[in-house]
């Protein structure tokens, strides 16, 4: 295999809008299999915007992405989660009345996916023990933590090639965003490529391979994140240092 088979997600020089407002400038990222790769940037810098052109909801004005070597433009949002691409939204958008088996069982609706059902059940149980304790409750009881990883367990459901997260630390208090990392980081390391959206710079940084920073819609830092953690431009701009 070489290294363009490796590649999942390749974003090239993208330009993003609304209507006539340009919102995102010549971007280009790319994801690899079994990468966890952190996009990061503060509040309105284009981060749910270039996730909305990478599931199909808006089209580059310039630019392309291709998924798994396939230019997705043109391509509707369920044509994508059936190509393999799983969105775990923001907010997490769980079925509160329902039980948290029956919410990660709606993850796996496509045909293709209904004969391996249990075996991907038993899989999201092992991976999270917690969801398993809790798989007869019904999902809105849980703590947001709790929450987000049923989110996380229904997205593999989908046996995904790229699963793609948007702020899933939001409105967690710091004991849960380090497990809901670490449970991220797990899902990494069994082979499911993940590209993790986040304001949380600090805790992408621990946790994932590389990490590309965005400001006002353009990329301005990108690299092993093990490097940028030390690096001047984000002691001073994020750790406040
Ligand atoms: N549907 C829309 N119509 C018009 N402008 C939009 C729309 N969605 C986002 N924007 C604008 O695009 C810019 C980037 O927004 P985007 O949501 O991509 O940022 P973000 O980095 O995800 O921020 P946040 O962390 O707040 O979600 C903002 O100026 C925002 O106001």
């Amino acid at each position: 295999m070489n290294s363009v088979d490796e590649v999942v997600l390749k974003v090239e020089g993208v330009d993003l809008g609304y209507s006539t407002l340009q919102v995102v400038f010549d971007v280009s990222l790319e994801v690899r299999k079994k990468e966890l790769v952190g996009l990061v940037g503060g509040n309105g810098s284009g981060k749910s915007t270039i996730l909305r052109a990478v599931s199909g909801m808006i089209k580059p004005w310039k630019g392309r992405i291709l998924f798994k070597g396939e230019e997705i433009s043109g391509l509707e949002p369920h044509q994508m989660a059936e190509r393999g691409l799983a969105h775990v939204p923001m907010g997490r958008q769980l079925f509160p009345n329902l039980t948290v088996k029956d919410n990660i069982l709606l993850g796996s609706y496509l045909p293709r996916l209904r004969a391996n059902r249990e075996r991907n059940l038993e899989k999201v149980f092992s991976l999270f023990p917690d969801v398993k304790k809790f798989a007869q409750t019904e999902a809105g009881a849980l703590s947001g933590g709790q929450q987000q990883m049923v989110a996380i367990g229904r997205a593999l459901m989908l046996e995904p090639d790229l699963l793609i997260m948007d702020e899933p630390s939001l409105g967690l208090s710091p004991l849960y965003v380090k497990q809901v990392m670490q449970a991220i980081r797990q899902v990494a390391d069994l082979g499911f490529p993940v590209l993790l959206v986040e304001q949380n710079i600090k805790q992408v940084l621990q946790f994932s391979d590389r990490t590309y920073v965005l400001e006002n819609g353009r990329l301005v830092l990108e690299g092993p994140s093990s490097e940028l953690e030390g690096h001047p431009m984000i002691r001073k701009a994020y750790l406040g240092l």
